[in-house]
């Protein structure tokens, strides 16, 4: 039997910057429900830039994004944040709030004005604090909190919130190894296991290659989206950075340096 996935968010002709500049123009590519994708590229070629405009926190400058094809323009600011959760880098300004409570929060867009939590919203809270591994952390204030944990904490917030779309800015920076691993395999595994699709921008290429579904290349002007094999094969990732430097490996699907 084929299986007819559902795409989630595509972006048409899509253009991102400011005012004074246009930072990346010709954004094409969709992504389904039940994948994790990568936005990669070199420094300041726009990865914040456009999981913002994704996120509907700053315009786009032409082009089109669609949710579960309907344009987000076409969204009120309520309907969105209950289709797409977003993670920043910003540290949050609420650290002085214990973790359980700072993931309640992301329950915000379903409870009344007092933001009163009904039965349901404290199960999705118990379910987020159990699969980010924070059950024991869960009375502890966030200021408290090593890097790590606190961007379990982030993450699991957005996993309240529920959204059928999760956007992560660079995730796992000031992370070590085998946090930057743990963070990955559990965004994979909520992808995966709850059907979500999230996007998160990351300088971890090699990880990014073994652990997403797929992979926008953002160079500014072809912004080469695919399948990390696929990509590997047409030898994309070759152009990405200037090989006098560092070289790919297609063989390992990792980068070497040039000695
Ligand atoms: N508020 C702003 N106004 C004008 N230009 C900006 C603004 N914020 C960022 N830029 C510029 O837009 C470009 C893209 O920045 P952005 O932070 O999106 O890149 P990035 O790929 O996420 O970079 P990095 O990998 O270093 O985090 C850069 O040239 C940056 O200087």
């Amino acid at each position: 039997m084929s299986e007819q996935k559902k795409v989630t968010i595509s972006t048409q002709n899509l253009a991102i910057g400011y005012k004074t500049k246009t930072v990346a123009k010709d954004i094409n590519f969709s992504c389904n429900a039940g994948e994790l994708c990568a936005i990669v590229g070199i420094n300041g070629v726009g990865k914040s830039t456009l999981l913002r405009t994704l996120g509907n926190l700053q315009p786009k400058l032409s082009g089109s994004i669609r949710i579960k094809n309907k344009a987000t323009n076409e969204y009120s600011s309520s309907q969105l944040a209950q289709e797409l959760g977003i993670v920043l880098t910003e540290q949050p300004s609420s650290k002085n709030l214990t973790v359980e409570e700072l993931i309640a929060l992301g329950r915000h867009p379903y409870t009344n004005w007092i933001g009163s939590l009904s039965s349901s919203d404290k199960m999705y809270v118990q379910h987020s604090l159990e699969a980010f591994l924070l059950n024991d952390l869960r009375h502890n204030k966030c200021h408290e909190l090593s890097d790590g944990q606190l961007q379990r904490v982030l993450i699991a917030r957005a996993m309240a919130q529920d959204t059928p779309l999760i956007l992560l800015d660079e995730p796992t920076t000031h992370l070590d190894l085998y946090h930057k691993v743990q963070i990955l395999k559990l965004l994979q595994q909520l992808a995966h296991e709850k059907q979500k699709t999230i996007i998160f921008t990351t300088h971890e290429i090699d990880l990014a290659i073994q652990l997403c579904d797929t992979i926008l290349i953002l160079d500014g002007v072809k912004n080469t989206f695919g399948e990390p094999c696929k990509l590997i094969e047409q030898k994309h990732f070759e152009k990405l950075f200037p090989t006098e430097m560092v070289k790919f490996d297609a063989k390992t699907g990792s980068f070497k340096v040039n000695k």
